[in-house]
């Protein structure tokens, strides 16, 4: 039976800020996003019943229907429905690394390793851009995991625009296993709290565009600069996630404190990661912190920036 095994990236937000709200419900975004080291592995397998089966150990991911990797081959299937009669089933599996409920995009990557792996699979010859649409009706972050490295976000996260890659930035990422975000709260309770803020109309956003801080983001990114990066990361976030999480809040400032070149909440949280210049650097900083916060359920991990969301492996 043929099988295809693939690396599903992690990504953090280098830059997030809510502009407004959308008629479809969701928040209009102009995000920096970046694949990180931090991977997935995911299995994608030949089956001789027309099934798709998810095998996965870790406690807090379900191994049924609801699992966005499952998510994402029912969907592949009801759209090529010859594929599977012609080919058999699938089974999935998925060995994680990647923390969940993180703020780092671990389902979505699942995800789109899934579609990628699909795609080989089934032999379905599809794009890059169709399978990122494709994505775009399960979570607003599947597109940027589809094809990953660092681009500019727009819309609901799923408009994107690719920046050259910054080779050799480091990071610590760092969360406390007890802690968790959901996605849908943090918008709700960004709304309920800076929804009078929002840009509402064209006055309001050419106003909006005028002060736009992004632009600051994108220049470091475009030139390889990675101090400027680390002095302009922003999270519209952080305002409310680190304010109901003083735990993760205090996490940031002693990260912030170990030095590095910039530390930020990733997403929706509660992640938390330092960028750094080299691989050595970044390892030193993950040992000061594990010496500063000796925490049985702090998880430090380090990575580095990639160039790309979803990685053949075999
Ligand atoms: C916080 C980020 O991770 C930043 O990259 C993303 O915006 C979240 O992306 P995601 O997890 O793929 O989100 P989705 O699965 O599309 O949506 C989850 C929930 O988040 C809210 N949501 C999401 C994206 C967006 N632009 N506006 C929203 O209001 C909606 O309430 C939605 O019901
Ligand atoms: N393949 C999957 N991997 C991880 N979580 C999954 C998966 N499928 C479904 N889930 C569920 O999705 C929820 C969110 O998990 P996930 O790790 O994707 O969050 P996240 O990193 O905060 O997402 P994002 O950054 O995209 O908002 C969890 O409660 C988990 O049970």
């Amino acid at each position: 039976m043929r099988s295809y095994t693939l690396l599903a990236a992690a990504k953090i937000n280098l830059y997030l800020e809510i502009v407004g709200s959308r008629p479809d419900g969701f928040h209009e975004l102009i995000m920096v996003m970046q694949s990180v080291s931090l991977c997935d592995r995911i299995t994608v397998r030949s089956i001789g019943v027309d099934e798709i089966r998810v095998r996965c150990d870790h406690p807090l991911v379900p191994a049924d229907e609801t699992n966005l990797a499952y998510k994402a081959a029912a969907l592949v299937m009801s759209q090529y429905p010859g594929a599977m009669a012609k080919l058999g089933g699938v089974e999935i599996t998925i060995e994680k690394q990647i923390p969940v409920g993180a703020g780092l995009a671990g389902g979505s990557s699942n995800a789109a390793a899934v579609l990628v792996g699909l795609d080989l699979l089934w032999n379905l010859g599809l794009t890059q851009s169709e399978l990122q649409e494709l994505g775009a009706e399960l979570g607003s972050d599947i597109p940027f995991c589809v094809s990953g490295g660092t681009a500019i976000a727009t819309g609901r996260g799923e408009q994107l625009d690719a920046l050259p890659g910054i080779d050799n930035l480091h990071l610590v990422i760092a969360k406390y296993e007890s802690e968790f975000v959901s996605t849908p709260w943090a918008y709700k309770t960004y709304r309920a709290e800076y929804g009078d803020t929002y840009v509402t109309d064209a006055k309001g956003w050419q106003e909006r565009q005028a002060q736009v801080r992004s632009g600051e983001m994108v220049r470091a990114v475009a030139r390889r600069d990675a101090i400027a990066v680390g002095q302009h990361l922003c999270n519209d976030f952080e305002k409310i996630v680190l304010e109901a999480h003083p735990k993760t809040a205090a996490l940031k400032a002693t990260m912030a404190d170990l030095g590095g070149l910039g530390t930020l909440m990733s997403g929706s949280g509660p992640s938390v990661f330092t960028l750094a210049g080299s691989e050595a650097e970044a390892k030193e900083l993950a040992t000061k912190l594990r010496t500063a916060l000796p925490d049985s359920d702090l998880g430090v991990w380090t990575a580095q920036f990639l160039p790309s969301g979803v990685q053949l492996v075999s």
